[in-house]
Parts: C-alpha cells; sequence; structure tokens
C-alpha cells in the first residue's frame, strides 16, 4: 500500500524513473506528499479514523515564516533525513544465508556494474532494497507513517529473526522487464513436514509480481494469481523466482513467473498474476 501511494506520487510528479520500487528510498518532493498527506488524513476522516497530528516529532518545524520570508503565516519544513537511526535493509546479506543464497546474490550483483573502456557503469541490473516499512523509510514519509497504522509491516519482512521466514532478495532487469528474486524459506514457513507452505510460495510470487507489476504500471493491487505447485520446496532451500511482463491491457498488466532450484533444473511452481491499476483513493474507499 505504501509503494502504491509513492508510485502514485511518482505518477504525478512525472518523474521518469519510477522512485516507488519496494523499499527504495522515493525521492519524493516534500510539498507533493504533504498535499498528498492531507489527501490521506481527508481519506481517514470520511472512514471515521483521525489523524493524531505531527506532536513531538523532531523532523516537522513549524517555524514562523516571518523568519525566514518576512510573513506572518506558518509554514511547514522537513528535514531531508528525519529518522533517528539508518533503516535495515533486508535485502542484504546476513549470518542466515547459505553459501548458495551468497553465491547466487554475488552473481546478480556483479551484473548490477558493467565495465566499459575501463570504467564502471550501471548495468541492466539493479538490486532492489527492502525495509519492513516501506513508507517510512522513504524521505519525508515519516509524516505518513504516522497518519497511517504506526504498527504496520510489511508482511514479507515482520520477523526481526534473520533466516526465520521469508529471506529474500530481488533483482530488476529494466531492459527486459523482468526481475530475479532469490529466496531462502525459513523454518516459520512449514507446511508440508519439511517443506515450504504453499501459502508462503503465493506470498512470495505476489510479492514478487507485484514487484515487477509496480515498478511496470505504478500503484497497482493484485486482482488474480493463478498457480500451479509442480513440485515441492524444501524448507531451507533456496530457490529463484523469476517473473516477466507478459502483456498490459488498459488498466491490466499481465505478469508470468516460475520458481525453479538455483540451478533452474527442477520447476516448482508456475503461476500468472493480473494486476489492476488503482488510485491510492481505492484504497480509502474514495
Ligand atoms: C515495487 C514495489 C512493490 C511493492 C511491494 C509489492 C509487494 C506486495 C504486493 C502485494 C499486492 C497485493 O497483495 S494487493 C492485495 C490483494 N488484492 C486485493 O485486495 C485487491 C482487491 N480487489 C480490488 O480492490 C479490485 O477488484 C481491483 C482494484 C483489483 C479492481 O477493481 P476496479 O479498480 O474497480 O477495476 P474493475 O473495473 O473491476 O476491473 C478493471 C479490469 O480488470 C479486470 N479484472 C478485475 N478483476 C479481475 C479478476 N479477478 N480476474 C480477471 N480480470 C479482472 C476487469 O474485467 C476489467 O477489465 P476490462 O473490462 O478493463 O477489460
Amino acid at each position: 500500500m505504501y509503494a502504491s501511494h509513492l508510485a502514485n506520487l511518482h505518477r504525478q510528479t512525472n518523474i521518469q524513473e519510477p522512485r516507488h520500487l519496494e523499499g527504495s528510498i522515493a525521492k519524493v518532493p516534500v510539498g507533493m506528499m504533504i498535499r498528498q498527506g492531507f489527501q490521506v488524513v481527508r481519506g481517514l476522516h470520511r472512514h471515521g479514523m483521525k489523524w493524531s497530528g505531527l506532536a513531538g516529532r523532531q523532523p516537522i518545524n513549524r517555524v514562523p515564516v516571518s523568519q525566514s520570508m518576512g510573513v506572518g503565516v506558518r509554514v511547514l519544513t522537513m528535514s531531508s533525513w528525519p529518522f533517528s537511526s539508518p533503516p535495515r535493509d533486508y535485502s542484504l546479506p546476513n549470518d542466515s544465508w547459505s553459501p548458495e543464497m551468497r553465491n547466487l546474490y554475488d552473481h546478480y550483483n556483479a551484473l548490477c556494474e558493467v565495465e566499459e573502456e575501463g570504467q564502471k557503469k550501471r548495468g541492466p541490473w539493479r538490486r532492489l532494497p527492502s525495509y519492513n516499512r516501506t513508507l517510512k523509510y522513504a524521505t519525508g514519509g515519516q509524516c505518513l507513517s504516522k497518519v497511517l497504522q504506526a504498527k504496520a509491516r510489511l508482511f514479507t519482512r515482520n520477523t526481526e529473526e534473520p533466516g526465520a521466514s521469508f529471506e529474500y532478495v530481488v533483482f530488476l532487469n529494466k531492459q527486459e522487464k523482468s526481475c530475479v528474486c532469490i529466496f531462502q524459506a525459513g523454518h516459520l514457513l512449514e507446511g508440508p513436514p519439511g517443506h515450504v507452505h504453499g501459502g508462503a510460495i503465493a506470498t512470495i510470487i505476489d510479492s514478487v509480481t507485484g514487484t515487477i507489476a509496480t515498478y511496470l504500471a505504478g500503484p497497482v493491487m493484485t486482482a488474480n494469481l493463478n498457480i500451479n505447485y509442480r513440485s515441492p520446496i524444501s524448507l531451507g532451500s533456496v530457490v529463484l523466482v523469476r517473473s516477466a511482463l507478459e502483456k498490459t491491457e488498459g488498466r491490466k498488466t499481465l505478469i508470468s513467473c516460475q520458481v525453479t532450484s538455483a540451478d533452474g533444473a527442477r520447476l516448482h511452481t508456475e503461476a500468472t498474476g493480473l494486476f489492476v491499476a488503482i488510485n491510492v483513493g481505492h484504497l480509502f474507499g474514495t
């Protein structure tokens, strides 16, 4: 939801490079963020919820304009880095990652940079950072994250125990309109004894296909997920979740997905996801 909101900001500001990728530090103009914030507050009020305001928050400083512009009204200013500590990027390697997961990470990470004429340049691949509160860790987003449910966490990043549930990193290929996710399933994702729960597999598929759909189409919601489970995934193993654009049709974006063993030899799951573009108001029933 937060990512979708940022995506809408991106669309409205006509920024060519999408700034709304999962967990990315979005550089959204503060004025736009505040306007959108008020829109969200209006949405909350319409639904009987109340905004508790920004009292006691350092990032927002109410300063008399007379101090800066000589006018007798008050304005809002926002610090460019309003956080007390840097957020944890969950897509970076940690001690729970198996050697296989690290090798795959190193492989795709190396593709993010290419060498041309002795100089290192950005390659076609790009690692997407991932935080457990997407909106909060966007520039200026702490304001909106206070408006929205403070305890909310991105479902797939809701445990502090490394390796316990979803360990994954997504690499995006802009040219190919595709992405690959390296996914290691932890012990909390057990379904059949020793194997990954089908719902957990659906979750990672929804997240990965949703990520590429959002990248391509802006704010979207999953309308349909069609999943065929072909072979079980062992708990603790590392698999690749590959997704690519199949077609777009008006507001609809169709994404295909295959989950395979790390060497690609074994097909575990096949899926398609249909994503429908939304306005942020859709999330508030407007
Ligand atoms: C990088 C950061 C990432 C961010 C990180 C991402 C990770 C998380 C990603 C998770 C994403 C989610 O789980 S999202 C949460 C789960 N999804 C939801 O809760 C969605 C609930 N459903 C809805 O809100 C709604 O039904 C919508 C928005 C999907 C569609 O409603 P709508 O906006 O009114 O549009 P509507 O007119 O009904 O449909 C538009 C077109 O889509 C078609 N359509 C609609 N639904 C379907 C359907 N199920 N199957 C086939 N076709 C459908 C219609 O026929 C129509 O086609 P035509 O007539 O135009 O041809």
